[in-house]
C-alpha cells in the first residue's frame, strides 16, 4: 500500500489525517527507541513482508488442528532460517517486537526462543554453554522450559518430579511418581521439541534441595521418536495460541549424566555434595527474564487492538449525534473516545515502563556478575507487578477495542479475536497475576516494616516519605497528580500493614493473616505498580528532547492516563486525602476536554505504530480504511460458500424439513 497515493483511501481517514499537527515519523522514532530501531524494525519487516512462504494458503480459522501446527512450523522454521542466513547477524531479543503478526496464533518456536535459550544463558555454567547454546541458537536442537505440571503451576516449590542422584555411576534420575507430576504446558513440548530444561526436586544425599534446572534431550536427534522412559504428546485445544503444540511429559526412571544438571548457580559434586547459590531463588531467574519481555510484548498487543478500533472509529458511520443530520463517524461519540483513546495512551505507559524496567534488569544482571544479589528482590518485586498490570491493562484495553468496533470486532477477520486470546493468556502463564501481585505486596510490606535500613532498592523509597500522608496537594501539574497515586499507595500499603499487625496482636498466626488481608493486599501492590507506571510515564516525557507537536501529544496522552486511572480508583485518592470530591470532579472534567483535544490526532497518532497492513491483519484496521470491500471479500473464503446448497442440508436439514409431511 503506498501511503501518499490518497486516492485509494477512504475520504474520512484522509480528513482525518489532515488534521495531524506532529511529525509521525518522530513518534515512531520514539514507540522504536530511536531512529536505528525504526529502520532495523523496519529492515526486519520488509524481509517478512515480502516473502511469500509467510502467506497460507488459506485462513488458519478453516484449517484443521494438525494443519495449524503444521502451517505455523512450516513458517516458524521458515522465519527462523532466514534470520540466521541475515548477513548483518541478529538479535532476537532486541528484534522480537518487529515479528509480531507475522507468526499468528502461537508459534511451536516460541518458548525454544523466549525461554530455553535464555534458561541456558542464565542457568548453564560455561561448558554447558559451550556443549548446547550454540546448538540450540543454531536451532540443531529445539528446545522448551518444563515447570508446569498437571498438579502444580503457580507453587514451584510443591513440583513434584523428581531428580535424584546416584553418585554410583553419576546421573541423575528423572521420575515423575504420580499423575499430578506430570509436566502439563510447556510451548513446543508435544510434538516439536527434542530436548527441554526441566524444572524438578533435586535429591542427594539423602535431601531434598527444592526445584533446580536439569537439561534433558527428549527425542532421538535423527528419528525424532520419543526416547525409552520419555512419554510425551499434545494437550489440544485451547481458548487460542492452537498452532503451537502444547504438550505434557512423563519420566519413568530415566536417567541423566550429572553434568545435565544446570550448574551456573549450584551444583552437585561427584560424590553428590550439594554446592548451594549465591542466592536462594536465583534458580527462577528465566521466570524473571521472560516476565521482563512481556511487559513489551503486551504493548505491542495494544499497539495492534488500538491501530484497528482506531481506524475503524474514523470510517465507522452510525446513529447521529444532531437530529436529522448525516450519521457520524463513531469517533466522533465521547464514548467511544473513551473506549479508544484511553487504550493509545495506555501503549505508552507500558512502553515506556518497560524501557524503565529493562535498564533496571541489566543493571542487576551486571551487580551479579559480580557476586553482588542485593537488588534481585527489588527486580523480581518490579517484573512481576509490571508483568501482572500490563497484562491484565493490555487484555482489558484490547477487549474494549474489539467491543469498539461493535459486531465486526467479533469477525476472527477483524484479527481482534486472536489478538486478545493471545494476550490474555499472559495474565496466567509466566505467574499467575494475583500470585505475583501477592508477591510484590510481600515485598512491600516487608520494605516498609524495614524502613530506616537502607537497602538500595529506589522504587520503595517513597514507603519513608511519612509526611507526604497529610499533605493534600491543590495543585494539579502532572507531578502533582504523580504524588497522589503516591500517597495512594503508601496509604493503603500502611492500611494493609496495620491491618496485619493488628490481626496479629489479636493472636491469629502470620499467614493467617495474610490471607484475611489478601483483597487488600492486591489492591496495595496494584496501587505500587501503578505508581510506578504514572512515575516513569511523567519522567520520561518531561524529560523527553522532542518537537512542540510530538511533545503535547504526549503529555496530553500522560495527563490523559493520569486522570483515566485517578478516575478509575477514585475511592482510594479520596480515602486517602490525596485528592478531594471536587478535585475528582474537576478532574473528570478535563478527562473530558482531554479526549476532545486528543480526537483529532487519534488516527495519526496510532499511525505512528508504523505497523503494516500485512502484520495487523485486520479487515477494520487497514491503513486505506477499506474496510466493507474486505469484509465482504474475506466472508467469502469460507468453505461454506463453495457451494450455494451444503451436503448438511441434505444430510440432516432436508430429512426434518419432510418429516412432518
Ligand atoms: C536467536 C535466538 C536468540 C535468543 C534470545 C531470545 C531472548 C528472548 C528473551 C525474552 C523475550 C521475551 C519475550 C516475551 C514474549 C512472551 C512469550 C513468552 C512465552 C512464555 C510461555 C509461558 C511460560 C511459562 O508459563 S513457564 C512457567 C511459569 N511459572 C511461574 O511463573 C510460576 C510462578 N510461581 C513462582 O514464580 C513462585 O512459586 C513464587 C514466586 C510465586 C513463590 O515462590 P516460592 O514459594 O519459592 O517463594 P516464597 O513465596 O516462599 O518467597 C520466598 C522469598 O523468595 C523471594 N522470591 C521469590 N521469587 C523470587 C525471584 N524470582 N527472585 C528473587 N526473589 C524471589 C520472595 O520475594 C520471598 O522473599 P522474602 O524476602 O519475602 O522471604
Ligand atoms: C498459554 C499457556 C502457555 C504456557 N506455557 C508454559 C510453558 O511453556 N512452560 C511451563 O512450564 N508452563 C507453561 N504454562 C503454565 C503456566 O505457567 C501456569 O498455568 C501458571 O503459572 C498458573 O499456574 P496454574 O495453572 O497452576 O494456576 P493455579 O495456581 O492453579 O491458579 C488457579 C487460581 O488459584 C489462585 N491461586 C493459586 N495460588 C494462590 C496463592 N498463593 N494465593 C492466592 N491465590 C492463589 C490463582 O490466583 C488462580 O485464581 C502455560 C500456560 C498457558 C495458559
Amino acid at each position: 500500500m503506498d501511503k501518499n497515493n490518497e486516492r485509494e483511501c477512504n475520504e474520512d481517514l484522509i480528513r482525518e489525517r489532515r488534521k495531524c499537527n506532529f511529525n509521525i515519523e518522530e513518534l515512531t522514532n520514539i514507540v522504536d527507541g530511536g531512529k536505528a530501531r525504526t529502520a532495523r524494525r523496519r529492515e526486519i519487516q520488509r524481509l517478512l513482508i515480502n516473502d511469500p512462504e509467510f502467506l497460507d494458503e488459506i485462513p488458519q480459522d478453516y484449517m484443521s488442528h494438525e494443519d495449524r501446527y503444521s502451517n505455523e512450523l512450516r513458517k516458524s522454521a521458515h522465519l527462523m532460517q532466514k534470520l540466521a542466513d541475515q548477513e548483518s547477524g541478529h538479535d532476537i531479543h532486541q528484534d522480537i517486537g518487529a515479528l509480531t503478526g507475522i507468526l499468528k496464533d502461537g508459534n511451536p518456536l516460541m518458548v525454544h526462543l523466549s525461554m530455553f535459550i535464555p534458561a541456558i544463558l542464565g542457568q548453564a555454567n560455561s561448558e554447558q554453554q559451550e556443549k548446547w547454546l550454540g546448538r540450540s541458537l543454531r536451532n540443531e536442537i529445539i528446545g522448551t522450559y518444563a515447570q508446569t505440571e498437571l498438579g502444580h503451576g503457580t507453587f514451584v516449590r510443591g513440583l513434584e518430579t523428581r531428580a535424584t542422584y546416584d553418585p554410583t555411576v553419576e546421573e541423575f534420575v528423572l521420575h515423575t511418581p504420580t499423575i499430578t507430576a506430570t509436566k502439563w504446558w510447556p510451548g513446543g513440548l508435544g510434538k516439536t521439541c527434542n530436548y527441554c530444561v526441566v524444572m524438578a526436586q533435586l535429591y542427594t544425599q539423602g535431601r531434598c534441595y527444592g526445584p533446580h534446572p536439569f537439561i534433558v534431550q527428549l527425542r532421538d536427534e535423527e528419528t525424532h521418536r520419543s526416547l525409552p522412559g520419555i512419554t510425551l504428546g499434545e494437550i489440544g485445544p485451547r481458548l487460542g495460541l492452537n498452532s503451537n503444540d502444547n504438550g505434557f511429559l512423563k519420566f519413568e526412571n530415566h536417567r541423566i549424566p550429572r553434568t545435565n544438571m544446570l550448574m551456573k548457580h549450584s551444583q552437585v559434586l561427584k560424590d553428590g555434595t550439594y554446592v548451594k547459590p549465591l542466592h536462594n531463588k536465583l534458580s527462577y531467574g528465566t521466570m524473571m527474564l521472560v516476565r521482563v519481555g512481556i511487559v513489551g510484548a503486551c504493548s505491542r498487543s495494544l499497539q495492534y487492538a488500538v491501530t484497528i478500533a482506531t481506524r475503524y472509529s474514523a470510517v465507522r458511520h452510525q446513529s447521529e449525534i444532531v437530529p436529522g443530520q448525516p450519521e457520524p463517524q463513531i469517533l466522533d461519540y465521547q464514548t467511544q473516545q473513551y473506549k479508544v483513546i484511553p487504550q493509545i495512551a495506555s501503549v505508552f505507559a507500558l512502553i515506556f515502563s518497560a524501557r524503565s524496567l529493562s535498564k533496571i534488569q541489566s543493571s542487576v544482571t551486571a551487580k551479579l556478575k559480580d557476586g553482588n544479589t542485593d537488588l534481585l528482590p527489588e527486580l523480581h518485586s518490579l517484573s512481576s507487578g509490571l508483568k501482572a498490570l500490563s497484562s491484565s491493562d493490555a487484555s482489558w484495553g484490547v477487549e474494549v477495542c474489539r467491543l469498539a468496533c461493535g459486531g465486526h470486532g467479533y469477525l476472527a477477520s477483524s484479527n481482534l479475536p486472536r489478538t486478545y486470546t493471545g494476550t490474555t493468556c499472559a495474565i496466567t502463564y509466566e505467574g499467575e497475576n494475583t500470585v505475583l501481585l501477592l508477591q510484590v505486596a510481600r515485598y512491600l510490606i516487608k520494605s516498609y516494616r524495614s524502613i530506616g535500613k537502607e537497602t538500595g532498592a529506589s522504587s520503595v523509597s517513597y514507603l519513608a516519605d511519612q509526611t507526604s500522608l497529610a499533605s493534600s496537594s491543590s495543585s494539579f501539574s502532572n507531578k502533582a497528580l504523580v504524588q497522589a497515586f503516591k500517597l495512594s499507595a503508601l496509604s493503603l500499603v500502611a492500611e494493609a500493614e496495620a491491618r496485619l499487625q493488628k490481626l496479629c496482636d489479636m493472636g491469629q498466626e502470620f499467614y493467617h493473616a495474610w490471607n484475611y488481608c489478601s483483597v487488600l493486599l492486591l489492591k496495595c501492590a496494584e496501587a505500587h505498580t501503578r505508581y510506578y507506571i504514572c512515575e516513569k510515564y511523567e519522567q520520561t516525557v518531561d524529560s523527553l528532547k522532542a518537537s512542540e507537536g510530538v511533545k503535547n501529544v504526549l503529555q496530553s496522552l500522560c495527563r490523559l492516563y493520569l486522570i483515566y486511572h485517578i478516575t478509575l480508583t477514585h475511592g482510594d485518592f479520596l480515602k486517602c486525602g490525596a485528592l478531594t470530591p471536587r478535585n475528582i470532579a474537576v478532574l473528570e472534567g478535563e478527562m473530558c476536554d482531554l479526549l476532545a483535544v486528543l480526537r483529532p490526532q487519534a488516527v495519526s497518532i496510532v499511525d505512528a505504530f508504523d505497523i503494516p497492513d500485512e502484520l495487523l491483519g485486520s479487515t477494520l484496521g487497514c491503513w486505506d480504511g477499506n474496510v466493507y470491500q474486505r469484509l465482504y471479500d474475506e466472508a467469502l473464503k469460507s468453505p461454506l460458500n463453495k457451494t450455494d446448497v451444503p451436503d448438511a442440508y441434505y444430510k440432516y436439514l432436508l430429512p426434518l424439513m419432510k418429516s412432518s409431511l
